[in-house]
């Protein structure tokens, strides 16, 4: 593959890419392979490079995202929830419910999923269709007779991990809405939190953390993500201009506004944009997203009229979110992509 500094032509980048897509193994096989320079198809323009434009914050400056104890009063924890979501768009919560050894398991989980023999992952290797785990008879080695029959499997953590992150997105979102002065559920029932999508993340070891990122800067589009992260850290978050740490805390789960929460809320809260450095250690990383959103696809949504007035226009038109996801669907991941398309 080419790894020289030229710009690649649209053809030569297709070619490299179906090289690499057809490897069925992903970046993980490309480390196991022993490269020591990343492919080019792999290389960001510098302006959204680590070392770009933008300023990252020291460390000590990470205290500013605040870490929210979800076991006290609610009274506090609507200020604290509203606060947090109108500057940052970011927060982390503990005490929030899930048990910190689901969390554990989860991670280990998913880290153990991504790291399968090469064999086994490459036939499970998809795009676009969901799915954790598949075989054909899991009593293979013990059956009289196998049986004619594949099945795919979810395991227990992930099952677990979902009941529960409903429970607290919902929770959340009772929170939020309070916070906008509106009724406990208002937000929950008028974004319809209908529509649950879960990543499983996984960051290995890039010998040219330089040259790419793990995740480039965006903004996430639904209505609200819940994040967990491991202890490898490299998940920034923008305020001000400035690159934030969001160093990880064991056992806390990271919420952030999406774009859909930023539009319904009409900019009381924001969709907090963030990214992820490419991974210089040789520990790989691994996070699970879960995206929440509308599963409407016809209804129309905008900002809630209780928060426009004379004094506060809306500043967004109405729209359908099949209209978003579409755009999602069809743009490259980037920051407030669909607040800027469908702000008035
Ligand atoms: O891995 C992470 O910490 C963040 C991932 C993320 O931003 C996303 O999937 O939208
Ligand atoms: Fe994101």
């Amino acid at each position: 593959m080419n790894d020289g500094s030229e710009p690649l032509i649209n053809n030569e980048r297709r070619k490299e890419l179906d090289e690499f897509d057809s490897t069925k193994l992903g970046v993980k096989g490309l480390v196991d392979s022993g490269i020591t320079r990343i492919p080019r198809i792999f290389h960001h323009p510098p302006e959204s490079l680590r070392a770009g434009s933008d300023q990252t914050e020291a460390n000590n400056q990470t205290e500013l995202i605040p870490v929210i104890d979800l076991s006290g009063p609610d009274l506090d924890l609507v200020d604290r929830v509203r606060e947090a979501s109108a500057k940052f768009g970011f927060f982390q919560v503990v005490n929030h419910g899930l048990p910190v050894s689901l969390l554990d398991r989860l991670i280990a989980a998913v880290k153990g999923f991504h790291e399968l023999p090469a064999a086994e992952k490459r036939r499970l290797y998809r795009r676009g269709s969901s799915g954790v785990g598949f075989n054909s008879n899991f009593d293979l080695f013990w059956s009289k007779a196998a049986s004619w029959r594949d099945t795919l499997e979810i395991r227990q953590e992930v099952l677990e991990w979902d009941k529960e992150v409903k429970q607290l997105g919902e929770r959340l979102m009772g929170l939020l809405s309070q916070g906008l002065g509106l009724s406990t559920d208002r937000l929950k029932d008028a974004a319809y939190l209908g529509r649950r999508t879960m990543v499983g993340h996984y960051y290995p070891y890039c010998p040219e953390p330089n040259k790419t990122m793990g995740i480039s800067s965006h903004t996430d589009p639904g209505v609200l993500t819940v994040l967990l992260q491991d202890q490898m850290g490299g998940l920034q978050v923008k305020h001000q201009g400035k690159w934030l740490d969001l160093r990880p805390l064991h056992g806390a789960l990271v919420v952030n506004i999406g774009d859909m929460l930023q539009m319904i809320s009409n900019d009381e809260y924001t969709s907090g944009e963030h990214r992820v450095l490419a991974n210089p250690s040789s520990n790989a990383r691994t996070s699970i997203a879960v995206f929440f959103s509308s599963g409407l696809n016809e209804n129309w949504y905008g900002p809630l009229p209780e928060l426009v007035s004379p004094e506060k226009p809306a500043l967004y038109r109405q729209f359908k979110f099949s209209d978003l996801f579409t755009r999602f669907l069809s743009k490259e991941i980037e920051a407030n992509t669909m607040t800027n398309f469908f702000r008035l």
